[in-house]
């Protein structure tokens, strides 16, 4: 079994650093991180060659993002490597809320059946990267400097120019454009003169990984105020390999530096393990950290040929995992754009939807995760004496359950107001509404033989998808045919067994036209589409109108 860990990577002298003149890449990418490396393997895949730098030569350093939610699952899945996530990592979907010692309340964030995928996996931040990078050595087009470190950054009109510092000394490069993808202390953030802004938590946490022979249904369990860590709370998620991570929130006033050593961990997981009922489990604690946390963004998330994403672009609290998740949904929507506009296939302005999507999308994010840090964590003592009121109704009254709010967990934004939308001139009804990210469900092809629907979205492409047989679905296939825009076609025939889950999640009719853009987020949809509105939504989703 390989040590994730442990695991260190070459660094590998470049052609490019004996190169007279800097050399020219279409895209350079800063930070080999989850964010960084989806994006690599995305643009590899669409056929663009990338070059990765990294400022060291390790993947993670402990466990860090632990949950990795259905929509970043679908995204690597797209890329090949879902399977050995989802393999390895523990899957869940239920989460238990307890308040003093008592359950008060439990949720399913997937309850119906008909996904490949569940709500959440938990797997270490340091797998996701090892099995990341593994992925990406596999694809020419993607170049991984490990110990390649960008010290300077300086804008032209029509690229950047990048210093870069290796063992071996530095050197330039020059980039078409560049994705800033390196974390919360974003050097190329700081090297422009930017920042996030945002508002700083005054409270502290304290994570740790431990690693016990117990076992547990695998569910999110998050405590108020319990007995065995009273005023504060606890959150208890299991990862792979019999690890857990455990956060305890400390208050403001803790000791950061005494929080961190073991002796001062082990009778507060201790007294969490008895009182689940673990009395004379072992334990050993591995990786720990005592952290604060601010929700914050940059004001634009594009700077001239500079595109910043995943955590260098905005943070979250940990609660509600939406920070890495959010990340990769930034590779995701980033890639295919910048994919087409370097590719020739779009204009450059279709890189401002980029910004402003995802702007949009990191907004919702904040407002979950200030919504919860402020339940979780109530600042007056009027506020603590309401969240204590909701709680403890919560035990009898539906109604209260609402108002719970332990982390509102990572879902995909629908980029509803999108200008890359094309509006309904038909009616439809549900959640499959311009902007959003396509639900998963299950296919039954003509030939009897079945398949998940995300699955059948081709990575390179828009993807049209048309339902049902007879006549009204011949004609919307000619109109997509004689559209002469590249779509990759996938036919939801109707009546066999498991093809209703589509047919519902999409409102869909014989003759249903939906129209997916590269990161499978809907962008136009029809009854019965006709060719030029087929060719305009391709163009108004590609940034040409
Ligand atoms: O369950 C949640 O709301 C998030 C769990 C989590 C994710 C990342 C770090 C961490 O300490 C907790």
């Amino acid at each position: 079994m390989i040590d994730y860990q442990s695991l260190r990577f070459d660094y590998k002298r470049h052609a490019d650093q004996d190169a007279a003149a800097p050399a020219r890449h279409p895209v350079v990418i800063v930070g080999a991180g989850p964010v960084g490396l989806t994006l690599a393997i995305d643009l590899a895949l669409r056929q663009v060659p990338v070059v990765l730098l990294d400022n060291d030569n390790t993947l993670s350093s402990g466990s860090r993002a632990i949950c990795f939610a259905k929509r970043t699952l679908e995204v690597f899945d797209r890329l090949g490597c879902g399977d050995r996530m989802v393999d390895k990592g523990v899957s869940w979907n239920v989460g238990k809320v307890f308040f003093h010692d008592e359950q008060v309340y439990r949720f399913d964030l997937l309850p119906e059946p008909g996904h490949e995928r569940p709500a959440f996996i938990n797997l270490q931040q340091y797998y996701v990267e090892g099995y990341l990078v593994e992925r990406a050595a596999a694809l020419p087009l993607v170049d991984l400097r490990w110990n390649n470190k960008v010290t300077g950054i300086e804008q032209s009109d029509d690229g950047a120019v990048l210093t870069v510092e290796t063992p071996e000394g530095s050197y330039r490069l020059q980039a078409d454009y560049v994705a800033a993808c390196d974390g919360s202390r974003s050097s190329t953030r700081q090297m422009l003169g930017l920042e996030a802004k945002g508002r700083v938590f005054r409270d502290r946490f304290l994570i740790a990984d431990i690693t016990m022979d117990a076992d547990l249904p695998t569910e999110r369990r998050f405590w108020f105020d319990p007995s065995f860590h009273p005023g504060q709370s606890v959150l208890l998620h299991k990862q792979a390999d019999g690890m857990w991570r455990v956060d305890f929130q400390l208050g403001w006033d803790a000791d950061p530096v005494e929080e961190r050593k073991p002796e001062n961990i082990t009778p507060r997981v201790r007294a969490l393990l008895d009182s689940i009922g673990f009395e004379g489990v072992q334990f050993r604690i591995g990786w720990a950290s005592v952290y604060t946390f601010a929700c914050q963004r940059m004001e634009r998330f594009r700077h001239g040929r500079v595109l910043f994403a995943g955590d260098s672009a905005h943070g979250v609290s940990p609660f509600g995992a939406r920070g890495a998740n959010s990340g990769v949904q930034d590779a995701d929507n980033l890639a295919w754009k910048l994919a087409a506009v370097v590719q020739g296939n779009a204009p450059d302005a279709l890189l401002d939807s980029y910004a402003s999507e995802r702007e949009y999308a990191a907004d919702e994010n904040i407002r979950n995760s200030t919504r919860a840090t402020d339940f979780i964590t109530p600042k007056s003592e009027v506020s603590r004496l309401f969240r204590d009121a909701v709680l403890e109704l919560t035990k009898r009254h539906a109604f209260a359950r609402t108002l719970v709010n332990s982390g509102r967990l990572s879902v995909p934004s629908v980029l509803r107001d999108s200008p890359l939308n094309t509006p309904d001139a038909d009616a439809f009804t549900g959640a499959m509404v311009p902007g959003a990210a396509a639900a998963d469900a299950p296919v039954v092809h003509a030939d009897g033989s079945t398949g998940w629907l995300l699955r059948e979205c081709h990575v390179a492409q828009f993807t049209a998808l048309i339902f049902g047989q007879g006549e009204a679905a011949e004609r919307s296939l000619a109109a997509l045919r004689a559209s002469d825009r590249p779509l990759h076609v996938v036919r939801m025939d109707d009546g066999a067994r498991g093809s209703e889950f589509a047919a519902q999640r999409y409102d869909a009719r014989p003759g249903t036209v939906y129209l997916l853009r590269p990161d499978q987020h809907v962008c136009a949809r029809w009854r019965a589409p006709s060719a030029a509105q087929v060719r305009n939504a391709v163009d108004r989703a590609l940034g040409k109108h």
